[in-house]
């Protein structure tokens, strides 16, 4: 039997740090929502006791450091599975881009897994396994538009955004999530942004609220290590784009875009100076 899962990308409409815990994590209060750029899973039963996972994509780890691996081990050591797995990755998400690329593999494992092996796993209890494996792997579990708190896991169903053109830039860096966080002061934020706000916009389907409420604190970090990002958040401005933040600790940045016809000079205004461009729809 064969299982086909999609992992999609998510962006953060709005991010904000409250304070730092004390198990070393961030309280944070986020809007996330999908958006139409998927990886493709692709799970075959394996009568042994193994997992193997393959990619088309030569540049992530394809052993126990893959979060489809850790999300295959975690569902077979905790129910008991005998048999092993297969699972082929076909990357489009970029890697280490701030969208949540090997938390949405993880979490599209553990849907699949559920099916492949017949396990009746609630979605509740999947976002709790998912948990176990990184911050945003619950929200992957079950898409869609949420306020995520706690560290990321808490999560509060949201309408989805009105429906717009979401243009995606990644400078060619690799950030650590990790390292972002590190240097966040959550005392000194000039500005908070408000999870109040979005949650209004989205709710009354206003694009040009949403435009207004977006803001994202990790960017003061990301844009001071690597000023190249903020150039890229000028140029989509400058190209024309409605509203624009840099997703998650980055170095992607989105741009939000409500007309079509302005979709192809922002695309091909990037493309001069950055490989990694997409013009795709959010997942509404
Ligand atoms: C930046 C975001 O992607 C926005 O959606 C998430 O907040 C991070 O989610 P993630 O990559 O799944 O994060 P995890 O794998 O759980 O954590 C990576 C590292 O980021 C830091 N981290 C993460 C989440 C959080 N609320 N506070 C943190 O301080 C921790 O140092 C942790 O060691
Ligand atoms: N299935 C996977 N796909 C991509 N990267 C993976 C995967 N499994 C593990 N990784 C590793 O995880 C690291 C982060 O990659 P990922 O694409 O998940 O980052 P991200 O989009 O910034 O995630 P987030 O937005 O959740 O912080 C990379 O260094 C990569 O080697």
């Amino acid at each position: 039997m064969k299982i086909y899962e999609k992992a999609p990308a998510k962006i953060n409409l709005m991010l904000d740090v409250l304070h730092k815990r004390n198990d070393g994590y961030h309280e944070v209060e986020m809007i996330m929502t999908m958006v139409d750029l998927s990886d493709r899973l692709t799970m075959s039963e394996l009568p042994r006791d193994a997992i193997i996972i393959s990619s088309q994509a030569g540049y992530i780890p394809l052993d126990e450091k893959n979060l489809a691996f850790q999300a295959a081990r975690l569902i077979k050591e905790r129910y008991n599975v005998s048999t092993g797995v297969h699972i082929h990755l076909d990357k489009h998400i970029p890697v280490a881009a701030g969208l949540a690329g090997g938390s949405s593999d993880a979490a599209a494992a553990l849907r699949g897994l559920n099916k492949l092996w017949r396990l009746g796993i609630s979605d509740a209890e999947l976002r709790v396994l998912g948990a176990e494996l990184g911050s945003d792997v619950p929200f992957c579990i079950t898409g869609g538009t949420a306020l995520a708190s706690g560290r990321g896991e808490l999560l509060k169903p949201l309408p989805n955004p009105p429906q717009c053109w979401v243009i995606l830039a990644k400078p060619p860096i690799n950030v650590s999530t990790a390292e972002v966080y590190g240097r966040v002061k959550a005392d000194q934020i000039a500005h908070h942004p408000s999870a109040r706000q979005m949650e209004n916009a989205i709710r009354n389907a206003s694009f040009t609220e949403v435009c207004n409420a977006l803001g994202n604190v990790l960017e003061d970090v990301t844009l001071k290590l690597y000023p190249e990002v903020e150039h890229l958040k000028n140029s989509m401005i400058r190209l024309g784009a409605d509203g624009v933040l840099m997703s998650g600790s980055g170095p992607t940045v989105f741009g939000l875009v409500s007309k079509e016809a302005k979709v192809p000079r922002i695309y091909n205004g990037l493309r001069g100076f950055c490989k990694d461009v997409y013009a795709v729809r959010l997942l509404t």
